[in-house]
């Protein structure tokens, strides 16, 4: 853990076993903290937040030290990548591709840094000058997933130093090796001690406690809703901002005038990319009645061919679960999903090849004779599970792709430009695709509509989250207003 510019261990002690995914082997022993621990971290952002040099310094000075930590992201690339591939299974040219975004991400914040000098407004009072200005919100906790590590953590640190604020994260306890090397390297890029704090652990212990400590100001966090209503009451307690990314059950709609080949190509991308481990994956298909046959015919020979295996292997298209208690989850709603009455064309089950077998692999999976009021149609699986439904009209699409409580992502294929913004100016999300699955860069905001989340990454957004705004109002020339004689 990195307190207050000291590597340190738990003060308990206690340690935990970091298990790669793909063959249950030890790859590191972590410290494992507790609510102490996170206490001592919040006390030395206060401190460095208090004391004030971070806030205040030139916010092109904070700029060019985010920048440099991308700089350094860029240099370790290979090594981060490999770590991130070692803890979560995904292959390491994905791994490769995170980094790479995760460098931008620096970059973009470090660019914003200097970038927003406040704003003169017209004041309606003669003789006075108005002005409103954003200032850091004050110490934040971040809280991240195991799915994406360092992504989600870049998301939240570059922001949140971008713009002058303190902080402490907590990494998911079974992922947090690349974070760890990234507080490593924002070490070497010159974040002053007491700025940026990690401490690893337990959600219910070290993430309670940055959620209902009064001493942090802001609670950034990404992770499940359900998580996520724990936090926002803790939260609560005073009353500090909270930021959420949550989950999502995305739409994915095809209509019969889509580019058959690109569509098909694409929606197996959508739901089995990163084993279904995404929050925006296209895990629910929505495709017109027309095409249903042929289009589901497609989808199921190619889900057959999808190579599984350990993500270091460059022909390996995916790789496992993230554990043991993951997968099982994924197993039962396969369960309900066969009780509910939907109909399994493929997958299924956990794949029979014996070098996979000491991984928590699961095989591609694909419903049909789906219907909106299925619990595997409305919950999010968070694996390797699409669901198929059909449509006669855009009308139809749009009311069975707003059918959740979630609003995260979305997608729309057709060749008729009319058609699909139709579909994207009524679908309740925070991102939709036209023609498209999955982009997402630093320039644009990201985050959920209803409950998959509240507030935005990214974008200018992104940084705003993290600041507070103050109207400073001045009168040039004040004299007694004699109210109260
Ligand atoms: N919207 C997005 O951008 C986005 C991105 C990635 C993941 N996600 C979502 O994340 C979920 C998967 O991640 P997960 O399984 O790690 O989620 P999770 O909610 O189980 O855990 C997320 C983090 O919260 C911590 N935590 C757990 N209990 C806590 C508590 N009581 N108080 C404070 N912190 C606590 C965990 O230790 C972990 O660090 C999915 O729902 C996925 O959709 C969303
Ligand atoms: C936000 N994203 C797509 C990078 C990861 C979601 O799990």
């Amino acid at each position: 853990m990195y307190i207050n510019g000291e590597w340190l261990h738990a003060k308990s002690e206690k340690t935990r076993e970091i298990i790669n995914p793909f063959n249950q082997e030890v790859i590191a022993t972590a410290v494992e903290g507790n609510a102490e621990d996170a206490k001592t971290a919040i006390q030395a952002a206060r401190v460095a937040f208090d004391e004030g040099s971070w806030s205040t310094m030139p916010a092109s000075e904070r700029g060019a030290i985010v920048n440099k930590i991308g700089s350094l992201i860029e240099r370790d690339l290979e090594e981060l990548a490999e770590l991130e591939t070692l803890d979560t299974g995904k292959t390491v040219q994905e791994s490769r591709e995170d980094m790479a975004d995760i460098a931008n991400v620096f970059f973009y914040f470090a660019g914003l840094a200097d970038k927003d000098g406040g704003e003169v407004i017209a004041s309606p009072i003669p003789n006075s000058e108005s002005k409103v200005v954003r200032e850091p919100v004050g110490v934040c906790g971040q809280i991240t997933p195991w799915n994406y590590p360092l992504l989600q953590a870049a998301w939240k640190l570059a922001p949140a130093l971008a713009s002058g604020n303190t902080l402490v994260m907590k990494p998911s306890e079974i992922t947090p090796l690349t974070t760890v090397k990234v507080f490593e390297l924002m070490e070497e890029a010159g974040v002053p001690k007491g700025v940026a704090n990690l401490v690893l652990g337990a959600g219910k212990s070290v993430g309670a406690e940055l959620a209902s400590n009064h001493d942090v100001d802001l609670i950034s966090f990404t992770g499940g809703i359900e998580t996520g209503k724990t936090i926002m009451q803790a939260a609560s307690d005073n009353m500090k901002k909270i930021a959420f990314e949550l989950g999502g059950k995305n739409p994915n709609i095809v209509f019969a005038d889509a580019d058959f080949e690109t569509a098909v190509d694409q929606a197996l991308n959508a739901v089995f990319f990163h084993a279904g481990q995404v929050c925006s994956a296209g895990a629910r298909l929505l495709v017109e009645e027309s095409i249903h046959d042929e289009f589901v015919e497609e989808l199921v020979e190619r889900t057959k061919r999808i190579k599984l295996g350990n993500g270091f292997d460059e022909d390996t298209q995916s790789g496992p679960m993230i554990s043991a208690e993951h997968r099982e989850k994924v197993e039962s709603y396969v369960e309900i999903g066969k009780n509910e009455g939907a109909k399994l064309v493929v997958g299924g089950k956990r794949p029979e090849d014996p070098e996979l077998e000491d991984g928590f692999f699961y095989l591609p999976t694909i419903f049909t004779n789906c219907t909106s009021d299925m619990r595997i149609v409305q919950e999010e699986v968070f694996g390797p599970v699409l669901t198929v439904e059909t449509f006669q009209t855009k009308e139809e699409a749009v009311q069975l792709a707003n059918d959740t409580i979630y609003g995260l992502a979305g997608a729309v294929w057709t060749q008729d430009l009319s058609k699909a913004e139709f579909v994207a100016a009524r679908l309740r999300m925070g991102t939709v695709w036209i023609n498209d699955f999955h982009p997402y860069f630093a320039q644009a905001p990201w985050g959920g509509y209803k409950q998959s989340g509240i507030g935005r990454e990214l974008g200018r957004e992104g940084m705003e989250e993290y600041t507070e705004l103050k109207h400073i109002f001045r009168n040039k020339q004040p004299k007694p207003i004699k109210w109260f004689k």
